[in-house]
């Protein structure tokens, strides 16, 4: 290795480089798919049966779903057809920047006390003041839609602990920067360390057992508090708090800066420099609406730019814990290169820290990662991903590009430092303005400015405007991770999660920000697909559910869907999803069983989440509802932990969206069981397998890949298992769908 002294102050910080040899295989599979699927369609066109009508029906009806799965999977390959990775130098960046490293601004953002609970916040928190960087330039603001007496406590707490718990991490350089999870993996990761430090790690993790028990007991008993932080709490006082009512939806601002990390009124057990430490809950009111958490984003962009005004910017969802200590000096080796002038954001892939070894739910999350935001890179960047991103505080307002390369440096000498004459609380009353409810009044504020509103997906629509203002963004994936979050563990909770992801997605392209129109010009064709592929998502779920229904009711008829040749297995296996993602799945370390249920996974939300997603951003647009931010629950109790960790998929608590998919696999069922009958009783087997062989397959398989939601209909009879009513509409509707079927001329 070079050493750092020798290194020209002109070498860079980080690297590009494309994958050679991968990129080669890529664009080959991809050519040839494509011309499979020319082929087909152009059999389809030629072949068009002039039959009886219902047959003409179905040919037909596969034909177009056809060409739509045709295109949209050009659309999904933009993002494999360059894949770009980037590498930092780190030892390059301290050598040359360390005393000149700028402020980083973190914004947390909670919204609701009981979902997201004070611990686990505490602990994002602790984990980004304790991150590997200058403390004294590290701001965190907390953004409390919940506006929780008992989360402002906890962040009290949070920044005493902090004092024991920065310097701990510095002297045994741990990583992983959230208490909870360090503790709970110290023995494996750390064994060596055990040895020789035992006292030192069991004393921390004593004071952070009795922090976790002090916060616990506040929620439990709404309890007094301790007394080491009274004098705190009374020097600060809960002024604000006398005007919050229970009701976090009406009440005025709060905002207090609960540690000043210039002021060096608080220091940590070596006596160096806290991070500033900001609790924040916005003015809340029934008579304005609030813009959920893009609303909450922007007041922290505001608020914070009175108080630091940091260049850098980093958001992070309350459960998403710094892993890699390092990230935020990953980040600056591209934003402080003079190369990385034009990057706006930096982000880092979502990664969640309660996955199981199969993958129970089949989340695809991590082959997105791995594949389609990667492969953004070379195209100009991927989307802004909600958390884990690193901004330049001008490319997230909104500013123009100006292209000047002397930026960072500019706001790095006016960041970063409060006028010491403005006393603390003069400077909480000039900022509070900024989080009132009239403050957005006629500013350009969500719209130009800012994190854009209109969408429940305010991450994709803020990152697609940065990229039409003339940014790139990078999409940086250390070894070692970067964050890790909480993946939803219940079937409901991740049905809701991706139900508002493909809703908003959709919202977006059906409005004046859809890529091809609104990035025409700005940002490159390719990109646009990429973009758009995750944005139909909700419209897929519907020629989905149209094509796998009318291929199996065409069965239960006797009426071919498909031509009798074997190629089209292929093209019918890769449309369900059967061979989608198999280099995907396998390259991110799934196991077998893990692949089988990311087929499973796709199939669920494009029957259940997409489907509502597409219902309600139709209703949206025909102004018969509103979207709402349904936050993702992210506690649990022991029963559905229990479940989860055993890998048994858990429906409760059968919310009516499970009807859809209840009636779906029923559906699916009956028409296999029907066509069995068929055959036994007009002893006419192989004529129907030869006429129908695709069709009956890929019932079989539907069913095959499906059978634990049958297991949930009909057998189950633990908390986890599909309510008596589901099962019950679920048998009614699909008699009727198949008997009115059957019936039909
Ligand atoms: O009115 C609101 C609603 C939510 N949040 C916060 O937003 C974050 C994300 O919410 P979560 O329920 O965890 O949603 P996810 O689906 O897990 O979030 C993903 O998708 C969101 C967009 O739908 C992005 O905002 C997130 O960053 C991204 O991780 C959480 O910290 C919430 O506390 C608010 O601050 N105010
Ligand atoms: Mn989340």
């Amino acid at each position: 290795m070079v050493s750092c002294l020798d290194e020209k102050d002109d070498s860079p910080l980080f690297e590009a480089k494309p994958a050679g040899r991968e990129r080669s295989c890529r664009r080959l599979a991809i050519g040839s798919t494509i011309l499979g699927i020319l082929l087909i369609l152009v059999y389809r066109w030629t072949h068009i049966p002039t039959g009886g009508k219902l047959e003409r029906f179905v040919w037909i009806g596969m034909f177009i779903s056809e060409i739509w799965f045709g295109f949209y999977y050009v659309l999904t390959q933009a993002c494999c057809w360059n894949p770009l990775y980037y590498s930092t130098f780190k030892d390059r960046l301290s050598h040359r920047f360390e005393k000149e490293l700028p402020a980083i601004d973190i914004f947390v953002c909670t919204a609701d006390s009981i979902m997201e609970p004070p611990i686990l916040v505490v602990n994002t928190i602790l984990s980004a003041m304790a991150m590997d960087y200058p403390q004294q330039k590290l701001a965190i603001f907390l953004s409390d839609d919940g506006a929780s007496k008992l989360m402002f406590y906890g962040l009290l707490e949070a920044i005493e602990f902090s004092k024991q718990w920065i310097p701990f991490c510095k002297e045994f350089s741990i990583q992983q920067r959230s208490p909870s999870a360090y503790f709970s993996t110290i023995s494996v990761e750390n064994a060596g360390l055990m040895d020789t430090n035992n006292d030192e790690i069991t004393a921390i993790r004593k004071m952070y057992k009795e922090m976790e028990e002090r916060i616990q007991n506040a929620e439990n008993k709404n309890n007094t508090h301790p007394n080491h932080l009274l004098s705190l709490l009374q020097r600060k006082g809960f002024v604000d708090w006398k005007f919050v009512s229970s009701n976090p939806n009406d009440h005025r601002t709060v905002l207090q800066i609960l540690n000043d990390g210039r002021e060096l009124e608080q220091v940590d057990d070596q006596g160096s420099s806290l991070p500033t430490v900001v609790y924040l809950a916005r003015e809340k009111s029934p008579n304005h609406f609030h813009n959920f958490k893009a609303g909450a984003l922007n007041a922290l962009i505001r608020v914070s730019s009175g108080i630091t005004n940091a260049p850098i910017i980093l958001t992070l969802d309350c459960d998403m814990t710094v892993n890699n200590s390092e990230i935020a000096r990953e980040a600056l080796c591209i934003l402080m290169d003079k190369t990385g002038d034009d990057v706006g954001y930096v982000q880092f892939p979502q990664n969640f820290r309660n996955t199981t070894k199969n993958n129970i739910y089949g989340d695809f999350i991590d082959i997105s990662s791995k594949f389609d935001l990667q492969g953004m890179n070379a195209l100009g960047g991927p989307l802004y991903i909600g958390t884990g991103c690193f901004f330049r505080r001008c490319s997230i307002i909104g500013k123009k590009y100006v292209g000047d390369s002397s930026d960072l440096l500019q706001w790095r000498k006016e960041g970063g430092i409060v006028n010491t004459d403005e006393r603390i609380s003069m400077l909480e009353q000039k900022s509070r303005v900024y989080a009132s409810c009239t403050y957005e009044q006629n500013t350009l504020w969500g719209k130009e400015m800012g994190v854009k509103y209109g969408v429940i997906v305010e991450d994709a629509l803020t990152g697609l405007s940065i990229q039409c203002n003339g940014w790139k963004s990078v999409w940086l994936s250390p070894e070692r991770k970067g964050l890790m979050g909480i993946a939803p563990i219940t079937l409901t909770q991740i049905l809701v999660q991706r139900k508002r992801w493909s809703e908003g997605w959709f919202q977006i392209f059906l409005s004046r920000y859809n890529p091809f129109l609104y990035g025409n010009g700005k940002i490159g064709i390719l990109l646009q697909m990429a973009y758009s592929s995750y944005y139909l998502w909700a419209p897929f779920s519907v020629v989905f559910l149209f094509y796998v229904l009318l291929s199996s009711f065409a069965l239960l008829k006797g009426v071919a869907a498909f031509p009798q040749y074997l190629v089209d297995t292929i093209w019918l296996c890769d449309e369900l999803g059967l061979l989608d993602s198999f280099d995907g799945a396998i390259v991110t370390g799934e196991t077998l069983i893990g692949y089988w249920n990311i087929q499973r996974g796709w199939i669920i939300m494009r029957v259940v989440s997409f489907l509502f997603g597409f219902i309600d951003t139709i209703l949206i647009k025909l102004g018969i509802t509103n979207s709402a931010f349904v936050v993702t629950v992210k506690t649990t109790d022991e029963y559905v932990l229990e479940r989860y960790e055993k890998e048994v998929m858990d429906f409760s608590p059968s919310p009516p969206m499970l009807n859809i998919l209840g009636i779906f696999v029923t559906i699916e069922l009956f028409c296999f069981i029907g066509v069995i009958v068929k055959m036994m009783m007009m002893r006419c087997t192989t004529i129907i397998l030869e006429r129908l062989f695709l069709q009956f397959v890929m019932n079989g398989m539907m069913i095959a890949v499906n059978l634990p939601i049958y297991n949930a209909l009909f057998f189950r009879r633990d908390g986890g298992s599909i309510s008596f009513s589901v099962t019950l509409n679920s048998l009614i509707f699909a008699m009727f769908s198949c008997l009115l079927v059957m019936f039909l001329q």
